[in-house]
């Protein structure tokens, strides 16, 4: 089976359109999305409330050094937080849950005028399967490249709604600057010049996955997503509807439910920002649970390092840690292509291959 860069993975049912047959039917779950066991094999914690970080707090010069600490103690202890006072725009961020939304009460055949193709993760449907065998997330997604500007594949963007295509680019745009911004934080946290970090990053590559989890009233039986670490630098994700689901894996074993503050962005380390930081900052992995109601919209927005570049420990990290490194230096477009050819579902952390 051939495993390209980002795609070559089995075609699999619409899960949306599943859903709206099955829940009526009173029948079980069917058998590929049965996860009872996986789902319950470790306990939930309900109502975490994740650390809170203040861009505007960071940005304002008299309470920055706070605020570093506090941004420093949430990457190194949780790998996620939630940023308040990000400065994006309140109209940009309506905008694009609304189109977001509207996009997916579609009818089926709309939605499917830009799905996937054989060798492409980009567009409409799922990824990450390898096996007729494997069992399936109850999720479809839409994943787009989105910048540099010039790598973006319109045919994959939905042309409906007609506002949708502008109010994704502006969103892409503001999530860009607000993570170049936050970069540039955590850099001086970490005692390494903004620049060093940021040369990494070039023009920011950023891609785009929106994932719709429909409900599914034997909610215990499914899993909306795998356990799975993201491989970028920084995720920024944006909860299109307030319907909560995401669970993060904390040191003691269980999964802890978090509770999106309204209004924030839910950020979270990368693999790709672990490595650099030679261990420094956590990347945490994390699931979804489904609803049993209701759907859940969210967009995870995920900013990469350039592709020609390599993935490694930063040597002023590196010296500042007796001069031992914890992961090798490999090529950034390697390490992504291992990724994307990785089963996701099976609980092996895609970062243990690179530590040393
Ligand atoms: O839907 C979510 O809350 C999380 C999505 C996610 O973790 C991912 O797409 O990598
Ligand atoms: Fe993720």
């Amino acid at each position: 089976m051939a495993h390209p860069k980002t795609g070559g993975y089995l075609p699999v049912p619409n899960v949306q359109a599943l859903a709206q047959t099955w829940s009526g039917s009173g029948e079980l779950v069917p058998d590929r999305y049965v996860r009872t066991e996986e789902a319950a094999a470790a306990e939930v914690v309900a109502g975490c409330e994740l650390p809170v970080v203040d861009l505007g707090r960071l940005l304002d010069p008299r309470l920055s050094k706070e605020e570093l600490a506090n941004l420093g103690h949430a990457c190194q202890h949780w790998g996620y937080f939630q940023l308040i006072n990000h400065g994006v725009p309140k109209e940009v961020i309506q905008d694009v849950r609304r189109d977001i939304a509207e996009f997916f009460r579609l009818p089926l055949e709309a939605k499917k005028a830009c799905a996937q193709l054989p060798d492409d993760i980009q567009g409409y449907g799922q990824g990450f399967v390898f096996s007729e065998t494997q069992k399936l997330d109850w999720a479809d997604m839409i994943y787009l490249k989105l910048r540099p500007v010039e790598s973006r594949s319109m045919r994959f963007w939905p042309a409906q709604p007609p506002s949708l295509r502008g109010s994704v680019d502006r969103f892409s745009a503001a999530a860009a600057e607000v993570t170049a911004s936050l970069l540039r934080f955590m850099a001086a946290e970490m005692g390494v010049e903004p620049e060093r970090l940021m040369e990494k990053f070039g023009a920011q590559p950023q891609t785009m996955k929106v994932t719709y989890y429909p409900p599914c009233r034997l909610a215990g039986d499914v899993l909306g997503l795998s356990p799975h670490t993201d491989a970028c630098a920084l995720t920024l994700l944006l909860h299109v509807n307030d319907v909560p689901g995401l669970q993060i894996r904390r040191d003691d074993g269980k999964w802890h439910a978090v509770e999106p503050l309204e209004g924030a962005f839910v950020v979270n380390v990368g693999d790709t920002l672990e490595m650099l930081s030679n261990d420094k900052y956590k990347s945490v992995e994390h699931r979804v649970a489904v609803h049993p109601d209701e759907e859940r919209i969210s967009a995870a927005m995920f900013h990469q390092l350039l592709p020609n570049t390599t993935v490694g420990p930063l040597p002023e990290l590196v010296k500042g840690s007796g001069g031992r490194a914890r992961y090798r230096t490999v090529d950034y477009a390697d390490f992504m292509k291992h990724f994307f050819s990785s089963r996701h579902d099976k609980g092996v952390r895609h970062l243990d291959h690179y530590r040393i």
